[in-house]
Order: structure tokens, then sequence, then C-alpha cells
């Protein structure tokens, strides 16, 4: 093993990519397979995460010392007792994964490292323990509580260790591990994270001091490039990229800078830089080449021929009629999963859902805690009677970078303590973070790259435990979606009826698919037109990669008569129009693109005017759920006359559309088929 790392290192600096023509050094670049994880949550049980008899072997055999046991580095005196002891004891950690493995040992010499491993692999404490240590051999009286917060205090300029991390939680997240590894140590932890009051961030540093921060680029460079700050590292020993190919790409490349011009240079003082990531993409490295130190390792646990993500992990394809199709095929599938959880055949059902953007974010969120069970027991008044959410015991969570920092710290340490929940969410959660026990990831729509792809799904399957990924495409994504997640083991699913379903024609549905299309249609009329505009907007930008126009219109404005029941799709300003070389395109309506600024009341007026709820018939028909005068009953109750839309120019436009109702019960079997055109001949393969 040894001798294969000596043979990464020497070979890299000249090129890394001379590295996989490189056989001895592809043997370096195994990955051994995940096959334990007690991953107790028992704070002191002994977690494994990598079978590591493989790197103990081979370092037996080149005989040398490649320690793969964390106490074994207290033992040969390479790291301090009390730090180990907190992993061992406290955190209850016993044996390294091969990521830490491959970094630690070597990280502990000073070398200049950067390392790709799958997702939840234990980066993290790959390069918190060497930092650590290293603070601690430049001053050994920062080993003890003693020599810390308790003892001395320290200033705002002694900052020994930088990690720099893309996003806030993730921040947070990584300064929380690091509290928790410094806990019996002097060692004094500080983030510095946007979203946040400078001012009082800046407090707690001038006041306890800083020897580790921890923080995202903006806010970094904010304070230290602040001359009344007092926050400095004339003495800086460590140096973190974490997510590394983000923080070195064009968006954060001129803040990076800007923080490595307050730095000390390597000549005023000698610096270790580690960089961590799952993606490292071609494009980077030649940044990486110009950041780190002559004679850096690239330790890659990921072979190139092998997939990024893990093999553990099904990763489903699913294609939908058309982007009407999305929500409600999102909520069968959660409702599948609840109903596999309730019934003891599945682990409860924690889901992240990632949208494109943060409108999708936001409407969905609406859409979902919107939806009310038809069959919920109800009070005298009509109110639901206990837990009556149709995804109960699901909790749902958003979260994106609209929302205020506290209301994003309260989404994501909620769904962390969760057992079961859905985090709505743009990609402000998808690198780094660790929620625990995440059974599935589901994309709506593609991801902006392969990369964030990767990403994203790793939010499941962490540390040894099981996952699935699913992926939800229009057909007019499809063959993007063939180029951006090229080589990803992708397998189209059509296990859910709604996806096939033509929600533009009138049909019968099977009994569950028409339940659900009811309880949604019922939901998303009472989301205001305003957020159903701003979607409209940021779908025109998402997927400005569509190059035949018409259809793309003509999918947007399916999905906003038959998908939010509007009578005519939100209009576009001539400038975006012109912008988005939609000017001339049959469909699109131009004139004022300003969302309504009221949640309510314009969209009221539009989905009373022309989506469901309307007149007679709709989906569901007058005897579905309970009939007209179910739970506090009415016109407008659930299954009353009423009920969702159906009015003539709900819908499908034509006064009969939809006349024979979604959900209806005697259509169990998909009966109504025909009238739809048959669910929708699905390929076996997906980017067919
Ligand atoms: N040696 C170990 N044994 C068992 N569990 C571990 C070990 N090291 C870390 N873990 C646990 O594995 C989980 C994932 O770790 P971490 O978040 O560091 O992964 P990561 O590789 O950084 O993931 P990502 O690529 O998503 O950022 C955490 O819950 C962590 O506590």
């Amino acid at each position: 093993m040894r001798r294969a790392f000596q043979t990464c290192s020497r070979s890299i600096p000249r090129s890394i990519s001379s590295l996989t023509a490189n056989r001895a050094a592809q043997q370096c670049l195994r990955t051994s397979p995940i096959t334990h994880n007690a991953a107790s949550r028992a704070p002191i049980a002994i977690r494994s995460l990598h079978q590591t008899a493989r790197l103990r072997q081979e370092a037996a055999s080149s005989g040398n010392e490649t320690i793969t046991k964390f106490d074994e580095l207290e033992q040969k005196g390479i790291v301090h007792p009390n730090v180990v002891r907190t992993l061992t004891q406290e955190m209850g950690l016993e044996t390294m994964t091969e990521v830490q493995t491959a970094t630690i040992n070597s990280a502990l010499k000073g070398t200049d490292i950067i390392a790709q491993a799958k997702t939840g692999t234990g980066k993290t404490l790959a390069f918190l323990l060497p930092i650590l240590q290293r603070i601690i051999d430049v001053d050994p009286s920062l080993a003890d509580r003693t020599g810390g917060r308790r003892g001395p205090r320290t200033t705002a300029d002694d900052i020994r260790g930088l990690i720099i991390s893309p996003t806030r939680e993730l921040a947070e997240q990584i300064a929380m591990e690091a509290k928790r590894l410094t806990k019996n140590t002097g060692v004094i932890v500080q983030t510095a994270v946007g979203g946040t009051q400078k001012s009082a961030g800046l407090r707690a540093i001038q006041r306890d001091g800083c020897h580790l921060l921890v923080g995202t680029p903006g806010r970094l460079k904010d304070i230290l490039s602040d001359p009344y700050s007092r926050v400095e590292a004339p003495d800086l020993s460590s140096l973190v990229f974490d997510e590394a190919d983000r923080l070195l790409d064009q968006g954060f490349w001129p803040e990076i800078q800007e923080i490595m011009r307050r730095l000390p240079t390597a000549a005023e003082k000698d610096r270790q830089t580690l960089m961590f990531s799952a993606t490292v993409p071609a494009e980077v490295v030649d940044i990486v080449r110009q950041t780190l130190k002559p004679g850096f390792q690239f330790v890659k646990c990921v072979r190139d021929d092998e997939a990024p993500t893990h093999e553990r992990v099904p990763q489903k394809v699913v294609r939908l009629n058309g982007f009407e199709n999305q929500l409600p095929s999102l909520i069968e599938l959660c409702s599948k999963s609840i109903e596999a959880a309730k019934s003891g055949a599945a682990r409860p059902f924690k889901a992240i859902v990632y949208f494109p953007s943060t409108a999708e974010v936001s409407l969905a969120s609406m859409a979902l805690h919107n939806l009310a069970d038809p069959n919920a027991q109800r009070d005298a008044f009509g109110s639901p009677v206990g837990s009556s959410h149709p995804l109960s015991p699901a909790r749902i969570f958003e979260i994106h970078g609209k929302l205020s920092q506290a209301q994003r710290t309260q989404a994501s340490d909620s769904f962390r303590n969760c057992q079961s929940g859905i985090l709505l969410s743009s990609d402000v959660t998808a690198r780094g973070m660790d929620f625990p026990n995440v059974t599935h990831v589901i994309q709506l729509g593609l991801p902006s790259s392969r990369e964030q792809y990767v990403h994203r799904i790793g939010r499941t399957a962490r540390a040894g435990k099981e996952g699935e990924g699913w992926i939800i495409l229009n057909p007019l994504e499809a063959a993007e979606g063939r180029n951006r997640l090229r080589g990803l083991p992708l397998q189209t699913d059509d296990s859910l009826s709604i996806p096939s379903l033509d929600l533009t024609r009138a049909a019968d549905v099977p009994a569950i698919a028409g339940k659900i299309l009811s309880m949604y249609q019922k939901a998303i009329q009472r989301v205001p037109m305003g957020e159903k505009a701003k979607v409209y907007l940021a779908q025109l930008g998402v997927h400005q990669f569509i190059s035949r126009k018409e259809q793309l219109i003509q999918a947007m404005n399916n999905l906003s008569q038959f998908g939010w029941g509007l009578r005519e799709p939100p209009s576009i300003s001539p400038a975006l129009a012109s912008r988005l070389r939609l000017g001339n395109v049959q469909g699109v309506r131009i004139g004022d693109d300003r969302p309504s600024t009221s949640r309510g009341r314009m969209g009221d007026r539009m989905d009373r005017d022309g989506g469901f709820g309307g007149g007679r018939g709709g989906y569901g028909g007058r005897n579905d759920f309970g009939g007209r005068d179910s739970f506090g009953g009415g016109r407008d109750a659930f299954g009353g006359r009423d009920s969702f839309g159906g009015g003539r120019d709900s819908f499908g436009g034509g006064r009969d559309s939809f006349g024979g109702g979604y959900g209806n019960d005697r259509s169990s079997n998909r009966s109504g088929g025909s009238r739809f055109g048959g669910p929708r001949a699905m390929n076996n393969d997906p980017w067919a």
C-alpha cells in the first residue's frame, strides 16, 4: 500500500492524468468494498465503516506502517491521547475508513493532499484529525482543556487552522464535528458563515479567540479583509478546502483568491493544504497544482472506470408524460414508501427531494403542506381530527437560499432529528450534509451537472447504510440527461402509475392514482398564482438547453393548465422573451412577468376562473371520496359536486374533459387506459 502511495505521489505533480495510465497507481486506487456498517447511533458503540483488512495486509507485507486503527495513533505517539480517546471512547470510532487510512497517515507527516473518495466515507474526520494534531504539535499546551477556554484565552489573531466550505450548513456541520473532536483539548473552534450577523460572530471570535476557524468564502473574505475585525492568521499551519472542486470553480474563485491574499505566503510560513471532495473534475486539476506544495499526493479512492456513486444504491429513472405529472408522481412515490414503512417492510421514510430552482421548492412545499386526506376523520366543524396529513408520519420541511439563515438552520436541524421526513431542497444541502438515515434521494428534473448528481445522491447510503436514488424527468429532458449523467448506472423504473398518465385528456385512472390526483388538485389550487408564475419563469430559465422552443412552451403551458389549473399560462416580459429566444414562439404570452406580490389574490382569482374548483364535473365525480356532503360537506368539500375543478375550462379545457373523473373507483385496474391512450410505452433504456 505504502509503495503504491509513493507511486501515486511521485507521478501526480507532473501530470494527474498520467496516474490513470500507471498500472501500479491503479492498484492503489482500488476501493475496498464497504462490507459492514453497524454505524450504531449509540455514542460509545464501536463503528466501522470500511473493511480495511486488505489495507492492513498490504501494509504488513510491504513492511511499512500504515496505521488503520485510531488507537494505534496514540500507541505510536503520533496523535495526542486526549484526541484519540475522544475518537474512540466518545465518538465510538475504532477503524479508519479507506480514505482516512489513505490520507491521515501522510497528512500527519505534513504532506499536502488532494483526496477524492465517495460520499459519506468519512472525509471530514480525514482532515480534522491531522489539522488538530498539527495545532497541538505547534503548541502542546493546547492538548489539555486547561490550555484553552478554561485556561488563558487566546486572541482573534491566533488562527492556526482554516477550513473553507461552500455552504453555510456544511460549515456549521464541520464546526460541530470539530467541536466534538476538540472537546478534551484547549483548541477553540469558531465559525464565520454568511446569513448570520457578522458582528455577533466577530464578537465571539474577539471575546474567546480562535484557533480553528470554519467558514464560507464570502464571510471569511469579509472578516479577514476587515481591518477592524482583528481576525488574522499570521501563524496559520493548516488550510482545508472541503468540497474543493466547488470552491475552486469560477463562482468562488475570486473570493478564494482574496482569502489567500490575506494569509501568510508559503515563504513566510510553512503551511499544509488539504483538499477533499467526492468529485475532482479535470478542469480543477490545474488550479490544484498551483495551490498545493510540490510533491503533493493525490489520493484517489474512486477508480476512473468506476461510477463515483455507491454500487449498493439503486438509481432509478422515472419518465413523465409531462411536467404536470411531476408533483403527483412525487406524492405517489412518497405515499408508497410511507405505506411500506408503516407495514414494517421498509425503514422509516426519510427523503431529500431536490429541485432545480428555489421557486419550485417553495411551490412544492405549499402543495405538499396543503394536502389533506379526504377520508380523514373530521370534527363537527369539518376540521381534521388528529394527524390526518396523507403523508403522515413524515414531516415536511423546505430549505433553500431565499429563506433566512434561522429558517434554514431550523429546517436542517428538524430534518436531521426527525425519524421520518421529506426535505424539499435546492442545492444548498447537496454537498457534504450528513443527515442520518436518509432512505431516498429524489431529484425532480436534471441536476446542473454530473458532479451535482453524484453529491445529491450521496446524501443517502452514508457510512455503509442502504438507500435509493430516484430521478424524475420530463421527456424533453432525456437527451440532455443522457449527456449530463453519462456512465451512471441509471435504470428505468415504471412501478408508479401516475408518471405515464396523460393528464391532458379525460380518462379513468386507478383508484390510488385518482385519490392522489384529487388531493393534489385541491392542494395546488390553494397555491397562489404568484408562486406558479415564479416557477413558470424559473423553469424557462432552467430549460434553456431545450432547443425545440415550441415543444418547451407547449409542455410548460400544459403544466400551467393541467398541473396548476390556470386558464392561461403566466406571461413573460418582452425583454425576457427575447433573451430566451421565445419572442415568436407560439403559445408564449408576452406581457408583464412580475409575479404578483400578493401570495393570494391573483392566484385565487385565476384558479377560480380557469382551474379546478369551478363548476360541474371535475376529477373524481360527485361520488368520489365521500359524496357531496362528506366532512363538512357543502358544495366545496372533497368529493362534492364542485370538487377539483372541473368547470368547463378546467383541466383540458373542453367541457367534456375529465367528465369520467380521475379516481373513479371503478377503474382500479387502469381500466381507463384506452381513454388516456394507455400508459406510455416504456423503453427499457431510460435514455432511448
Ligand atoms: N472511521 C469511521 N467509522 C465509522 N463511521 C465513520 C468513520 N468516520 C466517519 N464516520 C461517519 O461517517 C459519516 C459520513 O462522514 P462524512 O460526513 O465525513 O462523509 P464525507 O465523505 O465527508 O461525505 P461527503 O462526500 O458527502 O461530504 C458520518 O456520520 C461520520 O460520523
